[in-house]
């Protein structure tokens, strides 16, 4: 059966087609602010984004997703701790069924009600799927959601796409606005948190959480993994838990 995060086919059983699901480099893991360790030498990071690169946003049935043109170089990441320009290929969420959890990774024991994931991929490999097969194949920048009184439009598009294979288009959208003031990171080697689960991704981790209203929350917890004509089974709860850290080291770019 189809993957997804359900009891028949969640993360517990993702090993059993694919089984890089329980390699030594999982992710998402838990952050423990006693066990990172602050790199002098890590640099900030930096994001030029060309908002006409932005192209549709669609509900795949596991998440919701904005794709970006990464035909060229024309929206990419670099610096921290990356080597070169990573490019910028599409945005997804994961979240809860309420705000009391959602994200994927977990900071000293606190969950997000969602995790917003900017997936980059270097272009050294050729195209995204050689990028997977490569440890410094693809950078991933990770913002936590945290909701409170304060309203903030995470992606205004989600009303056209409420049930699986929905798609729009999502044009003249700079991703840079959901970056919080702070630049501070935890950075560590990992993979995708869905399968193929390929230990190919440096994790960019951003300190401060952004801020979205109940009522944003609400619009994508609203969405459903059902077609158009199928029984609403609403999607939720699309969050890997926190996998073994196995010797891996969390650095930061803060004290
Ligand atoms: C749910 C969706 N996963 C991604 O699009 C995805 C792609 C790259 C990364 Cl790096 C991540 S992540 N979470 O590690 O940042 C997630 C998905 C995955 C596989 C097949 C279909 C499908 O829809
Ligand atoms: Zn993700």
């Amino acid at each position: 059966s189809v993957w997804g995060y359900d009891s028949d086919n969640g993360p517990d059983h993702w090993h059993e087609n694919y089984p890089m699901a329980k390699g030594d480099k999982q992710s998402p893991i838990e952050i423990n602010s006693k066990d990172v360790q602050h790199d002098s030498s890590l640099g900030p990071w930096h994001a030029s984004y060309d908002p006409g690169a932005a192209k549709t946003i669609l509900n795949n049935g596991r998440t919701c997703r904005v794709v970006f043109d990464d035909t060229f170089d024309r929206s990419v990441l670099r610096g921290g701790p990356l080597t070169g320009a990573y490019r910028l290929r599409q945005l997804h969420l994961h979240w809860g069924s309420s705000d009391d959890h959602g994200s994927e990774h977990v900071i000293d024991g606190v969950k997000y009600a969602a995790e917003l994931h900017m997936v980059h991929w270097n272009p050294k490999h050729g195209n995204f799927a050689g990028a997977l097969k490569q440890p410094d194949g693809v950078a991933v920048v990770g913002i936590f959601l945290k909701v409170s009184g304060k309203y903030s439009r995470i992606l205004q598009g989600i009303d056209n796409i409420k049930t699986k294979g929905k798609e729009a288009p999502f044009q003249h959208f700079d991703p840079s606005i959901l970056f919080p003031k702070s630049r501070d990171y935890w950075t560590y080697h990992g993979s995708f948190t869905t399968p193929p689960c390929e230990e190919c991704i440096t994790w960019i981790l951003l300190r401060e959480p952004i801020e979205v209203s109940s009522d944003q929350m609400a619009k994508l917890r609203s969405l459903s993994k059902n077609g158009e004509n199928e029984p609403v089974n609403p999607l939720v709860d699309n969050w890997r838990p926190p996998q073994p850290v196995k010797g891996r080291v969390v650095r930061s770019s803060f004290k």
